[in-house]
């Protein structure tokens, strides 16, 4: 199926999808989940190309492999687990089964848990030393961080809880800066790691904890920690009340869902943290119901995979057009390079096609006057991915939203059209002549011809952000499974956790840089002689 595909991208390839493009081509070549709208016209792929692209799913087993998956069979196979993600907000759904248990009773078990416990912080009735909470801090990294850290932000409109704080890096800046602007007495510290191991959260949770010691009396009365180590948190000394659970076949960058989503249930309430997890199970149902040519997460990953796979084009930019969302490339970057950035398939092969792309991006517009000169006219092709809300929350300055939204489908417009030497000379025709003329008209050509699509909806709402967020959740398990990789582990972090491990001695010089190599030594060497 890949030759066939790359063959057909062959006889399209020199095409100007441009020409293409009329409302029926709008018609069919977009898809609509619930109130979401995904377009992807403004690209090269035609009927038959989709159709092939299709048929990648079927040969790659992709509906039998989703339906596994739900069912909460074992298929993360290097760490023999399940992947029940969506498990966390099968609100109403039925029982799921792992090992011959049903799992749901404890995931409705410790939202209730934490659902109280959200309410109790809010209304004050669980208070500090110093009284009510005034601020929440979230220490935790990776896939502990960068959901809630994502998702509070995206939902500030919903925000009537205390302020929110993500620390991750160890870097002592980070966590200085938090404790520097927090009340120990009115700050409650939530400690979030699956593993409850990782050196950079626990450092940092040593570190608020020496800080809460120095001003109250009971140090521990103000953590809690979510974890899948129940012995782990409770030997740092959180009590079992404020401790929320959950199981290893929920991935870390698939956590956001249940206990690692504390921080957010606190920030906005529990019921739109439900609302936030209804949007997830809609996309679920939509996933597992809707035929692959009306299916938006499959039809998000095909066409990433026509980008990346057959066409070369070896990152994709995420664009989204809502300031809220502005920490969702970061998101995204740990959920689709740590899922999908693997050589090696399932069965110990070496991958035979390039694996998942490198994903980056910034909100627009912000990135428009930055680096986007790029992405017109530079020798790359970075294939466009933008996502725009029909309405904002302030409703005062709708006419800037307005302007926000133009300038979304300006860009999209101008990356299809480009622009052509004629044009461009005509820009400049009345400034110089000649060859002059030629020359600065070469400038001011856009190739156009570049592709792009884009993920509308009303308004990012708690429902909204659950469906935007299980959308690229199911577009990177379609694009593993047609990849034949396993989008759950992540082997390629040991090794530098590893060394930095070994080089920790070397570093603080109770150690010699002796079996280490030229560079790395006289790097420590520059940097001891510099005050490490
Ligand atoms: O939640 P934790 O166990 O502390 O893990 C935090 C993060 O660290 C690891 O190195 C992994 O690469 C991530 O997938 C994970 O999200």
């Amino acid at each position: 199926m890949w030759n066939e595909l790359k063959t057909h991208h062959n006889t399209v390839a020199d095409r100007r999808f441009e020409t293409l493009v009329d409302a029926s081509r709008a018609r069919d070549f977009s898809a609509q989940a619930g109130d979401m709208l995904f377009d992807y016209a403004k690209t090269n792929i035609d009927a038959t190309g989709r159709a092939l692209l299709v048929k990648l799913l079927d040969d790659a087993g992709v509906a039998d492999k989703r339906d596994a998956m739900f069912a909460g069979a074992p298929i993360n196979e290097t760490e023999g687990r399940a992947v029940l993600h969506t498990a966390l907000r099968n609100l109403d759904g039925g029982p799921i089964t792992v090992d011959g248990a049903d799992v749901m009773p404890e995931i409705l078990s410790t939202l209730d848990r934490m659902s109280e416990f959200a309410t109790s912080v809010r209304d004050g009735s669980f208070a500090g030393q110093g009284g009510k909470i005034t601020d929440v801090i979230n220490i935790g990294i990776g896939g502990s961080d960068l959901g809630p850290a994502m998702a509070v932000k995206a939902l500030a409109p919903y925000h009537d809880g205390p302020r929110c704080h993500f620390v991750s890096n160890v870097d002592p800046a980070d966590i200085a800066g938090v404790l520097r602007q927090c009340d120990p007495a009115t700050t409650l510290v939530i400690v979030a790691s699956k593993t409850f191991t990782t050196i950079e959260t626990m450092t940092n949770a040593r570190t608020a904890q020496a800080w809460m010691g120095q001003s109250v009396t009971d140090t521990g009365a103000q953590f809690a920690a979510l974890s899948t180590a129940e012995d782990k948190t409770a030997a740092f000394g959180i009590d079992p009340s404020r401790v929320f659970g959950f199981e290893d076949w929920v991935g870390g960058r698939y956590s956001m869902w249940g206990p690692i989503g504390l921080s957010l249930m606190i920030a906005v309430g529990g019921d739109a943290f439900r609302a936030f997890l209804r949007g997830g199970q809609a996309m679920d149902v939509h996933f597992k119901s809707a035929a692959w040519d009306e299916n938006v997460p499959a039809l998000l990953a095909l066409v990433g995979i026509w980008h990346n796979q057959i066409c070369g084009y070896s990152t994709r930019s995420v664009l989204p057009y809502d300031n809220l969302l502005s920490r969702l490339p970061a998101y995204l970057q740990q959920l689709e390079m740590e899922s999908n950035g693997k050589g090696v398939s399932m069965d110990g092969a070496d991958l035979d096609v390039n694996s998942g792309p490198v994903v980056w991006g910034e909100p627009g517009t912000n990135g428009q006057h930055a680096f986007y000169q790029l992405i017109h006219q530079g020798t790359r092709v970075i294939p466009c991915e933008f996502l725009v809300a029909a309405r904002g929350h302030e409703d005062d300055l709708h006419h800037q939203h307005q302007l926000l939204v133009a300038n979304c489908l300006a860009q999209s417009e101008a990356l299809m059209r480009g622009r052509d030497l004629d044009e461009a000379r005509g820009k400049v025709a009345d400034k110089f002549e000649g060859a002059e003329l030629e020359r600065q008209a070469k400038h001011r050509v856009f190739p156009g011809n570049r592709p792009s699509v884009t993920i509308a909806y009303p308004q990012l709402d708690p429902f909204m952000l659950g469906q935007i967020i299980a959308l690229y959740e199911h577009r990177v398990f379609v694009e593993g499974v047609v990849l034949g990789i396993n989008s759950y582990d992540q082997w390629g972090v040991e090794l530098g956790k590893e060394l930095a491990t070994a080089l920790q001695p070397v570093v603080e010089g109770t150690q010699g840089t002796d079996g280490k190599d030229g560079s790395t030594a006289a790097l420590v060497s520059f940097l001891q002689k510099n005050g490490v």
